[in-house]
């Protein structure tokens, strides 16, 4: 995804939940001072190219649907959804979070081997400035929803589902499937649900960019909203 096609959607998002893009920018660019120049993980060593990848959401299905992450070559998780999949015996190649919950495991990861993507927003500074330091740069893959400021870059995406997918899709992925996806989760927050509303425009998005059909849009394409861009 180039950052030319992502902004007018980006735009959109920015203008649904009145977050201010400085906010983001400012995330951006004070990751990138946290960095410095210390080396980080070059997503194509993910042996994402051509395969089959699971990105594991945090819904309530998520143990019952273990099996089809543990099926596919590559298992990116969204957040929770690490820890939850690893307590089923299931392997996780990649972690991709924005800090808000379990940064610990995000950490320790790193500190193992296994990358970690990290998301750099406007209401996560502090997040990033406490536990950015613990992980191991190494195995860190940073990212931002604003302009890339490199090594600080964007694959697309908003929630840390969907950016998994997005991330998927821009290394080469041959398909995608969708362990752990909820969108109608009634235990959510109202905020969780209007940010879950995103992310299934955003995944209707992706799917018709790559000429895919996703299993968890199945029955709901109807009623989603496109999100206009190309
Ligand atoms: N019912 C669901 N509840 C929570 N997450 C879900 C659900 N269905 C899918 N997901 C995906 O799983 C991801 C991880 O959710 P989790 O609640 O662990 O983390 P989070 O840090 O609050 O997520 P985010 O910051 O992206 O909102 C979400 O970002 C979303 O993309
Ligand atoms: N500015 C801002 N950006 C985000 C936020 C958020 O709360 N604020 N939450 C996200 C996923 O939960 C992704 N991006």
């Amino acid at each position: 995804m180039e950052f030319r096609t992502w902004e007018p959607v980006y735009e959109a998002i920015l203008d649904d939940f009145g977050y201010p893009r400085d906010g983001d920018e400012r995330a951006r660019d004070r990751f990138v001072d946290l960095l410095g120049d210390a080396e980080t993980y070059d997503p194509d060593d993910l042996g994402l190219d051509g395969a089959t990848v699971a990105v594991a959401g945090a819904g309530p299905s998520l143990e019952a649907e273990a099996g089809r992450a543990a099926d596919a070559d590559v298992v990116l998780a969204a957040s929770t959804a690490t820890d939850r999949l690893r307590a089923e015996g299931v392997a996780v190649d990649c972690m991709v979070t924005d800090l808000d919950k379990n940064a610990d495991t995000g950490r320790d990861l790193t500190t193992d081997g296994t990358p970690v993507v990290v998301h750099a927003h406007g209401d996560n500074i502090p997040a990033l400035e406490t536990h950015g330091p613990a992980y191991d740069s190494e195995f860190v893959v940073p990212t931002t929803q604003a302009a890339p400021a490199p090594p600080v870059r964007n694959y697309g995406g908003f929630t840390d589902g969907d950016r998994a997918a997005f991330l998927a899709d821009h290394f080469g992925a041959d398909s995608l499937v969708f362990p752990g996806w909820d969108f109608d989760d009634p235990s959510v927050t109202e905020e969780k649900a209007r940010k879950l509303r995103w992310a299934e425009r955003l995944l209707s998005w992706l799917e018709q960019r790559r000429g895919e059909r996703f299993d968890v849009l199945d029955g709901r394409r109807d009623a989603i909203e496109p999100v206009g861009g190309d």
